[in-house]
């Protein structure tokens, strides 16, 4: 019988394969984290592989997606050295109706915010667990926050409303440490009525880096599901 974890694995590869064939030659592709970003990199590599594309360039929103392009073939570039960003696709932990976000449930909003946001389209990967009615009802807002600020940053954000909890590492003793070397704060709203008032107030608070509130940013969102065994995509 197929698990439940294998059915929402087949419809992160399902999306994230629909979304590698929306790449055209000669793009800046901003490259998302994440599982469901990880197979889009994984049959973006591929394509490459097969010459069905040429010059195309990544942008890694994370170390990890560094890596898996690495592994798969993709030409790398950085911000430094392109003038736009022609598409970038990424995942996220929720979607509302209005194609807010929440993201950062590997630690990596900061560099996506910066690349999704730069990119002429970005889109959305994500299997259908992730549509939600309201921003907040089945994950928190997480906030990069430098290390010597966290005492402070937490009580504002409790000031905010939120119940702010420091994520810990699950293979290392301690806090998770981010890319940029900071730490992250998982902080769970009763309601988050106005997304866009809650991501300006979070990132006015001095110490906080950047949180994963993604407001109007979003393009079309891929959704995968499997229905009857098959996996299917739906856009949206
Ligand atoms: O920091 C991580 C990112 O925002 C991910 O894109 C997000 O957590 C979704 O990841 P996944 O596709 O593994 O559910």
């Amino acid at each position: 019988m197929t698990t439940a974890p294998e059915l929402v694995k087949q419809a992160k590869q399902a999306v994230g394969k629909q979304a590698a064939q929306w790449v055209e030659s000669g793009m800046v592709v901003g490259l998302g984290t994440g599982s469901t970003a990880a197979f889009m990199i994984q049959f973006l590599g591929e394509r490459l592989q097969r010459g069905e594309l040429q010059q195309v360039r990544g942008i890694p929103t994370s170390f990890q997606a560094m890596v898996l392009a690495r592994q798969a073939g993709i030409p790398l570039t950085t911000l430094d050295e392109v003038s736009e960003i022609d598409l970038a696709i990424d995942g996220a932990d929720e979607v509302d109706p209005q194609k807010n976000l929440i993201k950062g449930g590997g630690a990596a909003h900061t560099r996506e915010k910066i690349v999704d946001g730069l990119a002429k389209e970005f889109i959305v990967v994500v299997d259908g667990s992730k549509l939600v009615a309201h921003l907040g009802s089945t994950f928190p807002v997480p906030v990069e926050v430098l290390p010597l600020a966290i005492v402070p940053v937490m009580r504002a954000l409790e000031q905010l409303g939120g119940e702010p909890e420091i994520r810990m590492a699950v293979k290392k003793d301690g806090p998770v440490i981010t890319d940029q070397g900071n730490m992250v704060v998982d902080v769970k709203f009763a309601e988050i009525p106005d997304p866009a008032s809650l991501e300006m107030h979070i990132n006015n608070i001095p110490g906080v880096l950047e949180n994963g509130l993604f407001v109007g940013l979003a393009g079309r969102v891929l959704v995968g599901e499997v229905t009857d065994g098959q996996p299917q995509v739906r856009v949206w």
